[in-house]
């Protein structure tokens, strides 16, 4: 049987972190990961993050829930059919419900081949501090990403005071009370924690899902290279329902585009070292008149 791992997680939080982690150590155990991904847009930046060799595959688009499980059992389906794995690594969109995410994997079409071993929720600490800045459904998804958790990451640590850290904690546990917690930070969880979980609830239970949510994606192409000072002003003049950006982005000066992270008002450049198609993907709410600077 093939173990499956479900990360779920608001947009922005860390699980494609936790993903490269969870890779990194499963094959320093000796075991073949395979990843399934899906994202909301027509692009998926993160699948960069899956390093050569490792069985892939995306749906791009739409997520596990809102598609319709069938496009997803089709495609896990191929990804048996075609690959020999251990352990199944499924990051969702962040704005996917977890368990509806989870009806693609319990099809009988798996019933033999795999075992679900639990979902585990990556919690952005540092957004539920600033929680009172999230629009009701947001809010309730992000809720529901932690109710039905069997593993918890509190992470982000590393943006809290101390008493800032127990306070979520404690909040975050009230929610859950049976799922472990982990305090983290870049979803630095070691991979036998993750072995150690079983899915007590997380597949028993379908409750009816959150209302329907308004984020959109909207991919914005580059024409000519942006000066960093002025991008920068551009991100900060966004309104606060934009929740993520990912990306590349060509500066002035620069030979080859910048691979670009933003979430909740915090911007990470990466350096590349290779020409990529330049252009990023805003994900949010109202975003009809984000245009690029
Ligand atoms: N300060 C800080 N930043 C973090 C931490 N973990 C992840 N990040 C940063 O947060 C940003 C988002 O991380 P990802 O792992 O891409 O998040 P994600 O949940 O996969 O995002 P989506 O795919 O958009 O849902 C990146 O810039 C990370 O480097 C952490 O513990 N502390």
């Amino acid at each position: 049987m093939i173990d499956v791992y479900l990360f779920s997680g608001f947009l922005g939080s860390g699980k494609t972190t936790l993903l490269k982690h969870v890779i990194q150590q499963a094959k320093d155990a000796g075991l073949k990961p395979a990843v399934f991904m899906n994202e909301l847009g027509e692009m998926n930046f993160d699948s960069d993050a899956v390093e050569d060799g490792i069985p892939l595959k995306e749906l791009l688009d739409g997520c596990i829930c809102c598609t319709g499980s069938e496009k997803s059992e089709a495609q896990l389906q191929t990804l048996l059919a075609e690959e020999e794995f251990d352990v199944l690594l499924i990051e969702t969109t962040g704005a996917a419900h977890p368990v509806e995410a989870l009806d693609a994997i319990f099809s009988p079409l798996f019933a033999e081949k795999l075992k679900f071993k639990g979902i585990v929720t990556v919690a952005d600490s540092k957004r539920w501090l600033d929680r009172s800045q999230l629009s009701p459904q947001i809010w309730s998804l992000y809720l529901e990403q932690i109710r039905h958790a069997d593993l918890i990451l509190a992470n982000k640590m590393d943006l809290l005071t101390e008493a800032e850290q127990a306070q979520v904690t404690f909040e975050v546990q009230g929610l859950n009370p049976e799922a472990q917690i982990i305090q983290t930070v870049q979803s630095k969880v070691p991979f036998s924690q993750l072995q150690k979980i079983s899915a007590s609830k997380s597949g028993a239970v379908q409750e009816a899902p959150v209302s329907k949510l308004n984020l959109n994606a909207k991919v914005l192409e580059f024409q000519n290279p942006v000066k960093r000072d002025d991008f920068e002003d551009w991100l900060r003049a966004l309104p606060e329902s934009v929740f993520r950006i990912k990306g590349y982005v060509p500066l002035e000066g620069d030979k080859y585009p910048h691979a670009f992270q933003y979430a909740y008002g915090m911007a990470q450049w990466l350096p590349e070292y290779m020409k990529m198609q330049t252009q990023i993907v805003v994900i949010g709410e109202n975003l009809e008149g984000i245009e690029l600077p």
